[in-house]
């Protein structure tokens, strides 16, 4: 670990991330890249470049990926893991995490999250506020947990899947990579094709 942050992305999950990087108080500095040259500060945090000059960085900050779109995140994480670089796990100090969980390096859980015992997540992945996955679930990496969502006990998420705000997964079901559950949905089976899932319960719409 360093004791400088360096985000990559200062929109608005860019700022959650910081915002929750500046609560855990590990940092002696944190400040944004993005690519955006009409982007200057987030949060009054400043934006001190761009993805270009991650090398210039590396060897005296972490880094973390402040970009909500699961496939733009996979992208840039592959490119830090490349060079090396020094990743951490964010946590919000309001989350709870139970016993036997592991999370891989460059996953986020926000305010108020709840990971119970025994469970896995990858890589990457965003556990965003107020979601609760339950006991021995298994996440994937690149995952996004919306806001609000509730995962019951030994549910599967497959890689870069995205579970839509407010949707709830029923016990021990599993979906496969690269599925998106919209928001509200409810999925009481598993889904073994990567698509668009709505509804109650859902149905595929792509
Ligand atoms: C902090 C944060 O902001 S984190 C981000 C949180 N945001 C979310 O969770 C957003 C989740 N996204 C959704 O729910 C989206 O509507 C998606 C991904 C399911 C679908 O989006 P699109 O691919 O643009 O599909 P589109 O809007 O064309 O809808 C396709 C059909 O599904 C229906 N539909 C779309 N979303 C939903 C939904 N959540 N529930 C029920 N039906 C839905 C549409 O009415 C449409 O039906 P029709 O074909 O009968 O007219």
């Amino acid at each position: 670990m360093k004791n400088k942050l360096l985000i990559i992305g200062a929109s608005g999950h860019g700022k959650v991330v910081a915002d929750i990087a500046l609560e855990m108080n590990e940092w002696e500095s944190v400040a944004f890249l993005d690519d955006n040259p009409a982007v200057t500060s987030s949060l009054g945090l400043n934006v001190i470049g761009s993805s270009e000059d991650i090398e210039r960085f590396i060897n005296d900050h972490d880094f973390f990926v402040g970009i909500g779109d699961n496939a733009i995140r996979k992208k840039v994480y592959e490119k830090l893991e490349s060079l090396g670089a020094s990743i951490p796990v964010l946590r919000h100090p309001s989350a709870i995490v139970g016993k036997e969980v592991t999370i891989k390096h460059g996953t986020v859980l926000m305010a108020g999250t709840i990971v119970n015992c025994s469970t896995r997540i990858g890589r990457g992945c965003i556990v965003n506020t107020g979601a609760t996955i339950d006991h021995d679930n298994c996440i994937g990496d690149f995952v996004h947990i919306s806001p609000g969502v509730h995962l019951a006990g030994a549910v599967t998420i497959g890689e870069g899947s995205w579970i839509g705000i407010g949707s709830s997964i029923k016990n021990s079901v599993v979906i496969c990579n690269e599925v998106k559950i919209g928001a509200g949905a409810v999925v009481i089976d598993n889904i073994a094709t990567s698509g668009i899932y709505v509804g109650v319960p859902v149905r595929r719409v792509r």
